[in-house]
């Protein structure tokens, strides 16, 4: 029987929300774009089976140009500042061209300084690995993904990889307190110190130097391709510690770990503030399956049951992570990235039936 535990929340960043008049909680939908309006979709109707109490807020995030600039619109950052808590769909951003990633603007606009990306393989659907239960702490505002970058002299390009010991404190700290919250007890620092030696270094010193403040939390450190290999030759090895690393690593390194229990349809993420949170899937708008019914709802359902643990909804969360992981893994009515032959809409009935 699945377990309940793939999205466990810890306490940080607690949302504090209060119920509506009619009983509910308030909670910001972002459908997003791509696959993002179909699997939003799907949640909401396995939230309407499951009566959780909330009442989302749909906002459009397409982007707007004001002043020179491409921004979100006013309605849906208004609408996050009230509700403080959002789930979001994937947001597609031009490749090499066009503008800037309002994935990232909303990470920013709400200082959401660490993404939590748990990876769990689902116990009854069998991969190449089934021990796999990586948890990774991501620095979430700006190390490679600073956006500064410019053109040095025709051919020469530069991009500047922004590390501040406030930022890297900070997540390192959130770190130490998830290990905690989630009884692991362990934070092990992903890092290039031994290239990047100003940078990364600022970012292990952090970790090194937060460590003493919990003493009762094991503390180890290592290298990026070190990690990586450890983690695909015997991925056990990382099942006890939470992983915390600068922004690029963390976003190469969970859609690894993704591609070992099944692939980025099943893979959660929490993007956590002090004054907000945004939950949202790892991967992005698939765009080569884009209205075609056949996107696996899984990695937004599970940020939604992230997204209802953060809210002391735990009950609900359960309920609905169970129902899910338990189609997944009887796996008559999954989609086509699992190796099934289901609809998005059979998969969500399918989990609807087992609430
Ligand atoms: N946080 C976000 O909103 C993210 C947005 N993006 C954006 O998404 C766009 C597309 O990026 P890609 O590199 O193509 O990555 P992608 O994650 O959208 O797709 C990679 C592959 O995984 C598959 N896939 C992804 N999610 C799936 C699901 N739920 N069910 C079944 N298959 C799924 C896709 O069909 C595709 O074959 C880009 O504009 C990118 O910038 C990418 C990653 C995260
Ligand atoms: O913003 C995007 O389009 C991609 C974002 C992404 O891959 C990430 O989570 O870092």
């Amino acid at each position: 029987m699945a377990t309940a535990s793939s999205t466990q929340q810890s306490a940080v960043g607690q949302y504090n929300g209060t119920k509506n008049a009619s009983g509910n909680y308030e909670v910001t939908l972002i459908p997003g774009d791509g696959i993002g309006p179909e699997i939003s979709k799907s949640v909401e109707r396995i939230f309407d089976a499951a009566k959780v109490p909330i009442e989302w807020e749909s906002v459009d995030v397409t982007p707007v140009l004001r002043d020179g600039k491409t921004v979100i619109p006013d309605e849906a950052l208004h609408s996050i500042l009230r509700t403080k808590i959002a789930l979001k769909g994937p947001l597609a951003t031009p490749i090499g061209k066009g503008h800037v990633s309002l994935n990232l603007t909303l990470r920013r606009t709400f200082n959401l300084y660490a993404n939590v990306r748990p990876c769990k393989s689902v116990p009854g659907f069998a991969t190449h690995y089934d021990n796999v239960d990586t948890v990774l702490i991501r620095e979430n505002t700006e190390g490679e993904y600073s956006g500064i970058e410019h053109e040095v002299v025709g051919g020469v390009m530069q991009s500047i990889k922004l590390i501040t010991k406030p930022a890297s404190e900070r997540v390192a700290r959130f770190a130490f307190a998830h290990a905690i919250a989630t009884g692991r007890n362990h934070v092990t620092a992903v890092h290039k110190a031994n290239i990047m030696k100003l940078s990364d270094g600022l970012f292990l010193q952090a970790c090194q130097e937060v460590a003493k403040e919990f003493p009762s939390v094991q503390f180890d450190e290592v290298l990026l391709d070190r990690a990586c290999l450890q983690i695909v030759q015997d991925p056990a090895q990382y099942a006890s510690t939470v992983m915390v690393m600068p922004n690029l690593y963390g976003d190469i390194l969970s859609d690894m770990c993704a591609g070992l229990i099944g692939g980025l349809g099943l893979t959660p993420s929490g993007n956590i503030g002090r004054d907000a949170s945004i939950f949202e899937s790892v991967h992005g708008t698939g765009p080569d399956i884009a209205g075609m019914d056949r996107a696996n709802p899984t990695a937004l359902l599970l940020s939604s049951c992230m997204m209802l643990r953060h809210m002391n909804l735990n009950s609900f969360a359960d309920r609905i992570e169970n129902a899910a992981l338990s189609t997944i893994a009887e796996g008559k009515s999954i989609t086509a990235d699992l190796g099934g032959k289901a609809s998005n809409t059979q998969f969500t009935d399918a989990i609807i039936s087992k609430l």
